[in-house]
């Protein structure tokens, strides 16, 4: 179960100058009878640590919060109070949201009876209205219910200088104008002051008043005990907070008083008006005995609009007074420069614009950074706070959409028993022992396989310990390999059919160009197909080998070329055929292969009889290429005048020498040494000059 969040009472504490009002505002809620417990936000950079030290016993919570400086200060100078420089601290009170209501009383209010009522309001906003301008409410007493969303839209208007006094109260009113905020009784917010006129009214509310608020300069602690004691409103509210300070903070004569309390009330006096007792000096360190600054601790910061430092504000009243009189600039600082629209000076609905205005761009807003030089290390905070919600617009929460499955685009996408496509990381795999012996390759590659059984998932190398201990031949260690690595493009026909049947259709509308490389048809859909054995390719790029490469015609389209003479050849342009090829009508390879291979046999037995002496062999040039032994054995019947010059085929064999040397037998056109295949003598035509046999260039 939740634990229900807790309600506080809630001041704000920036500068020692307002404890003695930060120590009687507690004292009039306990003296009350309140249950609530008592908070105070506190900036701890510009607060003594004597009186955070009177603090802790009245208060249950000290919250620290940094100063929020109002970057565009010059409204406060329109109310004479540039002390107030850092009241947009206020708006802090939106994240304390460990609270569920806080009820913020400034530092200057006194409780005349408990307030506890202020809980129970149900609307998140609730202020009394302000003396100065009714319409608007006053910021020193406030029952909010913080919420972050409310906290970043005000930082967002502080961090802008957004606010028509230059502090909290101009920005609040701002930003709840338009939100219907909860009107407060000013019972509970009663701003006596000495321009207060309605004593009338006084007179007859007055037993109803139940916080008295001491607005402006004159605090009743910073005025002094003797400025009261007369006759009139105000005296008589006043005299209600000087007797909660009288009751415990008056320095008390009687002997019983300890130590400790004379010392903590020395601690609270010396922010007092008058109350410096004549036991102090013994009763009070030095640092805490001297006479407090007679200018507002907080216009003494560095930060302070401070021009002059021969003429240091002295007094709230004389700053207005010097500004008026020129002497001191309202907008000194960097931060004040920025841009802020002259709403106050110039409502442009109604008017033209002030013709001794600045310029628009004399409100430019510049700034200037400077170096850090931190030697520390940035390091991110644990948390950072909520982002704002419900601001400006409502961001669109996202809902995780219920994970949809994509329309099957492949057939085989369709098929519900499919295996799942699984990526394997050498990391995701378990860790396995080291192998004793040789250690595996690294796989530093993804695979994707399918599912198999869990003998065979486990890719090649990341040999598992049932693995080990089953060696393997090479080559089922290669066929596991292939098998694990299975693309479906080749084990499932069904992609290549799909494919293709799109290839064709766009074929057929003449889109694309397919290059396909056709071999064995049957082959196509065979999965286990090799490189050297492969179906046709799909892709573009993949190019054909050279096994698969169409061969080229085994006679070259013939050439009319004149003969020597100039006259047509008698042959109508029949070139000789290549020597030893047949005719392409006649071209078998098969049988003539057959017909090679029983040739060389008997034509290698041949050479080896004792009777015929073995032809002086030559080497073949270097980096020639071994040919397959090609032999064209002459006709066995004894050929005919008519025949064909192919048909006396010079025998050309290139047997295999012992040491491996491709070697060539020169043809043997010898008379007399003509062998067995050369039984009739060489032909005229052959012998002579102009002879292609003799000389091969006559018949080019
Ligand atoms: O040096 C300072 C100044 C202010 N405060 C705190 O801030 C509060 C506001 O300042 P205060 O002097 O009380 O201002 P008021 O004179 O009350 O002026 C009015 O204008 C202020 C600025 O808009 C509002 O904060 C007040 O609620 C409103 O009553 C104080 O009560 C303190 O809690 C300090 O602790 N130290
Ligand atoms: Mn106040």
């Amino acid at each position: 179960m939740a634990r229900q969040l807790e309600d506080v009472y809630c001041t704000l504490l920036m500068s020692d100058s307002y404890l003695p009002g930060a120590i009687v505002l507690a004292h009039s809620l306990r003296d009350a009878g309140t249950k609530k417990k008592l908070a105070a936000l506190i900036t701890l950079d510009t607060l003594s640590s004597d009186t955070i030290t009177e603090l802790r016993p009245l208060y249950d919570y000290l919250i620290p919060v940094e100063r929020i400086r109002n970057p565009s200060p010059s409204n406060l100078y329109l109310m004479g109070r540039p002390d107030l420089v850092f009241c947009f601290t206020k708006i802090a009170l939106w994240r304390q949201t460990q609270f569920r209501k806080i009820v913020y009383l400034d530092a200057d209010v006194v409780a005349l009876r408990n307030l506890d009522e202020l809980f129970d309001i149900d609307a998140p906003f609730a202020a009394a209205p302000d003396t100065g301008w009714p319409d608007a409410f006053n910021t020193g007493v406030m029952a909010l219910t913080p919420d972050m969303g409310d906290y970043w839209a005000l930082k967002t208007m502080a961090a802008a200088g957004d606010s028509f006094d230059g502090a909290d109260q101009g920005l609040l009113n701002q930003y709840y104008e338009h939100k219907n905020w909860h009107r407060l009784s000013f019972t509970y917010n009663c701003t006596p002051n000495a321009q207060y006129q309605w004593e009338p009214a006084y007179r007859y509310y007055k037993r109803d008043i139940s916080a008295v608020h001491f607005i402006g300069t004159d605090k009743p602690w910073k005025a002094g005990r003797e400025s009261h004691g007369g006759y009139g409103v105000y005296n008589e509210l006043l005299a209600r907070w000087w007797a909660v300070y009288d009751k415990h903070l008056k320095q008390s004569s009687a002997a019983s008083t300890s130590q400790s309390e004379k010392r903590s009330s020395v601690v609270v006096q010396q922010h007092v008006q008058g109350e410096k007792s004549a036991d102090a000096s013994t009763a009070t360190p030095q640092h805490i005995s001297d006479p407090p600054p007679p200018v507002p601790e907080i216009v003494m910061q560095p930060e302070a609009p401070v021009t002059s430092t021969e003429q240091p504000l002295s007094e709230p009243g004389e700053v207005s007074e010097n500004i008026d009189q020129g002497v001191i600039e309202p907008t000194p600082t960097a931060e004040q420069r920025r841009f802020s629209a002259p709403q106050m000076e110039w409502d442009a609905t109604k008017f033209e614009p002030p013709t001794d205005a600045k310029p628009e761009a004399a409100n430019f807003p510049t700034e200037t950074y400077v170096f850090s030089q931190s030697h520390q290390l940035f390091s991110a905070p644990k948390s950072y706070p909520e982002p704002p919600k419900d601001m400006w617009y409502k961001v669109p929460e996202e809902k995780p959409k219920p994970a949809e499955k994509p329309k099957p685009i492949f057939p085989w996408e369709r098929q519900d028993d499919r295996p799942k496509p699984t990526r394997v990381f050498v990391e995701d795999l378990p860790p396995e022992p080291e192998p004793e012996h040789a250690p595996s390759p690294v796989h530093t590659f993804s695979t994707v396989h399918f599912e198999q059984s869990p003998e065979e998932d486990v890719a090649p190398g990341l040999n598992g310990p049932g693995r080990a201990t089953s060696p393997k031949t090479a080559d089922e260690s290669w066929q596991a390999f292939q098998e694990s690595n299975a693309n479906a493009w080749d084990s499932v026909p069904g992609i290549d059919t799909y494919v293709r049947a799109i290839f064709e259709n766009q074929t057929r509308r003449g889109q694309t160009q397919v290059l396909t490389n056709h071999a064995d048809a049957e082959d196509v859909m065979s999965p286990t197909n090799d490189r050297s054995n492969r179906r046709e390719s799909l892709l573009i790029t993949d190019f054909p080998s050279a096994i698969e490469r169409p061969s080229l015609p085994v006679t070259p389209a013939p050439v009319r070329r004149p003969t020597f003479w100039g006259e047509e050849r008698d042959d109508q342009g029949e070139l000789p055929q290549a020597e030893g090829v047949p005719p392409q009508a006649e071209w078998n390879p098969q049988a003539k292969l057959d017909e090679l291979r029983r040739s060389s046999v008997i034509e290698f037995e041949h050479l080896k009889s004792p009777d015929h002496p073995v032809p002086p062999l030559r080497s073949l040039p270097e980096h020639s290429v071994a040919t397959p032994e090609v032999r064209v054995s002459p006709p066995e019947t004894a050929p005919s005048e008519t025949a064909a010059p192919e048909d006396e085929a010079v025998p050309i064999t290139a047997p295999i020498s012992t040491d491996d040397k491709p070697m060539f037998r020169e043809p043997n056109f010898g008379a007399d040494g003509a062998n067995d295949h050369d039984k009739l003598p060489p032909r005229e035509e052959d012998l002579s000059p102009l002879s292609t046999k003799a000389n091969p260039l006559a018949a080019i």
